[in-house]
C-alpha cells in the first residue's frame, strides 16, 4: 500500500472525477477562479463535490478571493481543503483557520531559494505548502516546472507538495529526485485546456504510486 499523496486538479466533469477516484487519487481539485479554463461556478463545484467519496479529499482552489465570496464558496461546496494560489498573506490564512476547520494549503511560486525561505512566513498559518513554478500567464496551471534542484536539502517547515508541469512522463523522476510526499498535476493531464484525459490521469497515478513504492 502506497502512502504517496496524489492530487488531480482542475477537474470539471463527473467522469473525470470518477476516473481520478478509480485511479487512486487521494485528492481532487476544483478551481474557482474565473480567468482559468478550469473555472467552476460555486453551483458546478458543489455538484461535482457531491460525487466524491469520503476517502478522497476535495480541494477547492481560489486566487485572492475576498472573504465574503470565500465563505459563500466554502459553505456551498464544503471542501476538505482550501488551496490559496494567489498573494494571500499569513493573516488571511489565519482568519480562515479561525472561522473553519478546513485544512489550508498555500501555493508558493518558487523561482529561487529565497522564495522557499520566504515561504516560512506561513509556518503558523498553513497546514501545507505547495511549491509551484513562478506564475506565468495564470498564477498556476501553466504546465511550467520549477527547478527541482532548489528543493534539495531544503529544510521544510511544514508538510509540503510539488506542483508545476507534472504529468505521467515525469512524476516518477519528480518523486525520486525531490521525495515529494504529495504530487499535484493539472494541465499535464489534459487533451486541451480544461479537458482532462482519463488515460493520462490513470497513468499519472500509477507512475506516482510505483515511484513511491520503489523509494520506500
Ligand atoms: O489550473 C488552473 O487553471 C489554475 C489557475 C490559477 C491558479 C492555479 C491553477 N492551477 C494549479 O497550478 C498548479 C500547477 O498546475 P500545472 O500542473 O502546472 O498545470 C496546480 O496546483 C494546479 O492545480
Amino acid at each position: 500500500m502506497s502512502d504517496q499523496l496524489i492530487k488531480i486538479c482542475g477537474l470539471t466533469t463527473g467522469d473525470t472525477i470518477d476516473a481520478s477516484v478509480d485511479a487512486g487519487a487521494t485528492h481532487v481539485g476544483l478551481v474557482h477562479f474565473e480567468k482559468s479554463p478550469r473555472h467552476l461556478s460555486i453551483a458546478e463545484a458543489a455538484k461535482l463535490r457531491s460525487r466524491v467519496p469520503d476517502h478522497v479529499q476535495v480541494v477547492l482552489l481560489t486566487v485572492n478571493l475576498q472573504p465574503k465570496p470565500t465563505s459563500e464558496a466554502l459553505q456551498e461546496i464544503q471542501p476538505d481543503v482550501l488551496q490559496l494560489h494567489g498573494a494571500e498573506n499569513p493573516e488571511w490564512l489565519a482568519l480562515i483557520r479561525q472561522n473553519s476547520n478546513l485544512e489550508v494549503w498555500k501555493a508558493v511560486g518558487v523561482k529561487d531559494r529565497g522564495a522557499l525561505e520566504r515561504a516560512a512566513k506561513y509556518r503558523d498559518s498553513a497546514h501545507r505548502l505547495l511549491y509551484d513554478a513562478a506564475a506565468g500567464a495564470l498564477p498556476g496551471g501553466n504546465g511550467l516546472a520549477l527547478d527541482w534542484r532548489l528543493l534539495l536539502n531544503h529544510r521544510h517547515v511544514l508538510p509540503w507538495g510539488l506542483a508545476g508541469g507534472l504529468g505521467p512522463h515525469n512524476v516518477a523522476d519528480a518523486i525520486r529526485y525531490t521525495g515529494a510526499p504529495l504530487v499535484d498535476a493539472s494541465s499535464g493531464l489534459e487533451s486541451e485546456p480544461g479537458k482532462k484525459d482519463p488515460a493520462k490521469i490513470a497513468a499519472f497515478c500509477k507512475a506516482a504510486r510505483e515511484a513511491r513504492a520503489k523509494a520506500a
